[in-house]
């Protein structure tokens, strides 16, 4: 790191040309002893074309310069032609296998040299097993981090252009070389004269120029492959390329990131152990972004977190934790979290890195995800293709016979698997056959939740073997189904805990359970949710089988405390028959010890709730009283009312006006019921 306190007088300015070449030399910085006041400059004729993403802008633009458009494409066929040759030719002498290395590195390096947009393409599809095998996603995966670097004095300059001063005048101090060179920008180290260590991200010089005509280029060919392959391409390949392009333009613009890390920081940063660096924003601008240093490994190197003692476990649960979030909660999602955009801060915090790419998924679609993940673990699969209708991966028109034995299968086998095969890059890899056969068309947000979803995975095997995403995620779908009072995750709800009219306790106390360790997970709105559903019109059926249930147990209870009394104060009266027994047809021989399950389950309930962080007996107590006053409850009580009153009758009735097959015996003896 040198100091830029008190740099040295300029000499000469460089020029550049829009490839960063430095065309003459020299040292151009001023000798000022105050703090320079930050104008940022007028945006240039590239950032107006550049604002956003626009494919009938950019057309116009480069529909006259046919010149460079077809140099361009020249540029970029004739290598990966020779690749896919080299290929082809592999494969007829039969040495495609011994050859996949050779020609997996000679991919990355192609698109290396292609530049920043194919580079991006690379590493989105370093992530599809789907597309991509073995050597080949491994190659890609290289091109996460460390580019070639540009010169130094272009960023300078760069930087001086955005921030109005050059950087010895703005930072105390700046590293005397980048400490990252990646796809769009460089990285160097700095200090503001404040006296924080910052991170100043520094565009490559012409890029969004070079991006645009690249994806002019790409979005031809792709509405051409559209248009003439249509029956056999089912996925929209012009959508996800626009939504691909649109995210890459957004990333040229740090003033973008600065605002999506902001946002991230407010959504995600209160949880537990995340953490966000802040941005500076006095000196940030389109092309130079200037944000918190953070001190940490890249969770690409497991072994060396591992070394430094931090608990890489809870580091890993808290990224899941948070990833869940941001895809079922806010749908506001981080679309490139691979591991070098994490670092294991030595407070065992997990810090996330380059907010550049962003994603948005929409209230609706992150119900049907969560639906979706719900109908998986129930194993009902016909609901699940039901999901992907709603998801818009199917249309309503499509016949989903075939497709539902077809995605049993998928996650039956999926399911049964042994830890070690339960992945969910197994699971996407054996959907995508599915999705290849019937007429799926996947949305091209889904590409980015499946990218986001397997460098989870990824990063969380690379800490833990036995990492299992889908068990992780259950415990806040639970949370979600627990407490959110959406229509949708109500319908949920009701469909997981009743089947064929019958109320599937354990389900209960298996939500409970599973939601009862998540961080935010609020006991109390749990309660108010299940008060509010229990009282509105969709619980009634809820309400009916809580009456029955009451009238058994209440009716079981009332036989014993008869019972004990009668046992304390013998009295000349006929033996009393256990509920249980009645209701099993069996008599039971031990009527003080009887149980039902359903209040096995209650007693487990009470006792997760007893357990449960913010247990609160007196709210509880508070509910129950509101609870008591509602209308509703008076009637569920008359209804209780009447049901045991119609019990004991019929008991009664039973009892003394039935002919008794055995002889009075000691009132004592006939307490315990006849036996069997
Ligand atoms: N705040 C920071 N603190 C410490 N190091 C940082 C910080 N920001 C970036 N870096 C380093 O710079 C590298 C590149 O940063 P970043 O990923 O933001 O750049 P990018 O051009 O968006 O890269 P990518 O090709 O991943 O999109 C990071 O992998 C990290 O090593």
């Amino acid at each position: 790191m040198k100091s830029l306190v008190k740099p040295p007088p300029p000499t000469t300015v460089p020029e550049f040309d829009v490839h960063g070449d430095v065309h003459g030399s020299g040292d151009h910085r001023e000798d000022l002893q105050e703090m320079p006041r930050v104008l940022p400059q007028k945006p240039s004729e590239e950032d107006t074309l550049l604002e956003r993403y626009d494919p009938d802008k950019i057309r116009e633009t480069y529909r006259d310069q046919r010149r460079k458009s077809v140099r361009r494409w020249y540029d970029i066929t004739r290598p990966l032609l020779a690749l896919f040759w080299g290929r082809w030719w592999d494969k007829k002498r039969g040495k495609e296998k011994e050859n996949e290395h050779l020609r997996a590195v000679q991919l990355r390096e192609t698109l290396t040299h292609l530049g920043p947009a194919f580079i991006k393409i690379g590493q989105a599809l370093s992530t599809r097993p789907d597309i991509l095998q073995g050597a080949y996603l491994d190659e890609l995966a290289k091109l996460q981090d460390q580019l070639p670097p540009f010169p130094n004095e272009v960023a300078y300059r760069f930087i001086e252009e955005e921030l109005g001063a050059p950087p010895e005048h703005l930072f105390a101090e700046i590293s005397d070389h980048p400490i990252a060179a990646a796809s769009l920008g460089q990285v160097y180290r700095g200090k503001l004269h404040s006296g924080e260590t910052v991170a100043i991200k520094v565009q490559r010089p012409g890029l969004a120029e070079q991006i645009a005509l690249d994806i002019f280029l790409l979005r031809g060919l792709a509405v051409w492959i559209q248009n003439t392959f249509y029956d056999s391409i089912r996925t929209d390949i012009v959508g996800i390329l626009d939504e691909f392009a649109g995210r890459l333009f957004e990333e040229m613009d740090y003033t973008q990131e600065g605002r999506n890390a902001e946002r991230f920081n407010q959504l995600y940063g209160q949880l537990r152990n995340i953490y966000v660096p802040r941005i500076y924003w006095d000196y940030t601008h389109t092309r130079v972004l200037t944000m918190e240093w953070i001190t940490g490994t890249k969770l690409s190197s497991p072994q060396r977190i591992l070394e430094q003692g931090i608990n890489a476990s809870e580091l890993i649960d808290s990224g899941i934790q948070c990833s869940l979030r941001q895809l079922l909660e806010h749908g506001f999602f981080h679309a490139d979290p691979h591991p070098g955009n994490l670092l294991a801060m030595p407070n065992g915090k997990l810090a996330y890195l380059d907010f550049g790419m962003m994603s948005e998924i929409s209230v609706q679609q992150r119900y049907s995800l969560i639906n979706a993940i719900v109908h998986i673990v129930n194993r009902e699969f016909d609901a699940l293709a039901q999901d992907y209708v709603k998801l818009g991966f199917l249309t309503p028109e499509v016949d989903l016979t075939p497709i539902i034995p077809a995605l049993s299968q998928v996650f039956n086998n999926a399911l049964g698997a042994s830890v070690a095969e339960l992945n969910i890059n197994s699971i996407f890899e054996q959907l995508s056959d599915i999705m290849y056969e019937y007429p799926f068309r996947v949305p091209a947000y889904y590409a980015l939740i499946v990218r986001s979803l397997l460098s989870m995975e990824g990063i969380a095997i690379g800490v833990d073997p036995d990492f299992k995403v889908l068990s992780a995620a259950y415990p806040y779908v639970a949370k979600r189904l627990l407490t959110d009072s959406s229509p949708e995750l109500r319908e949920s709800l009701r469909d997981l805990l009743l089947k064929d009219g019958s109320f599937r306790w354990n389900r209960l106390e298996n939500l409970l359970r599973n939601a009862q360790n998540i961080q935010d997970y609020d006991l109390g709105a749990t309660l108010n949710q299940a008060m509010d559903f229990l009282f509105s019109e969709r619980g009634e059926f809820i309400r009916d089988r809580i009456a029955e249930e009451l009238i058994k147990v209440l009716d079981q209870v009332g036989y014993r405390a008869v019972s004990n009394f009668l046992e304390q104060f013998p009295l000349p009266l006929p033996a009393l028959q256990s509920p249980i027994a009645e209701h099993s047809g069996h008599p039971s021989s031990q009527p003080a010890g009887m149980k039902t399950q359903d209040m096995d389950h209650l007693k487990r309930i009470w006792k997760l709730l007893q357990d449960t962080p913010g247990f609160d007996a007196m709210k509880l107590l508070n509910a129950f009283m509101q609870v008591m006053n509602r209308p509703e409850t008076q009637r569920l009580g008359q209804r209780v009312a009447s049901g045991l009153a119609q019990k004991a009758i019929a008991r009664l009735v039973r009892e003394w006006l039935a002919p008794d097959p055995v002889e009075s015996t000691p009132t004592a003896h006939r307490l315990l019921p006849p036996a069997t």
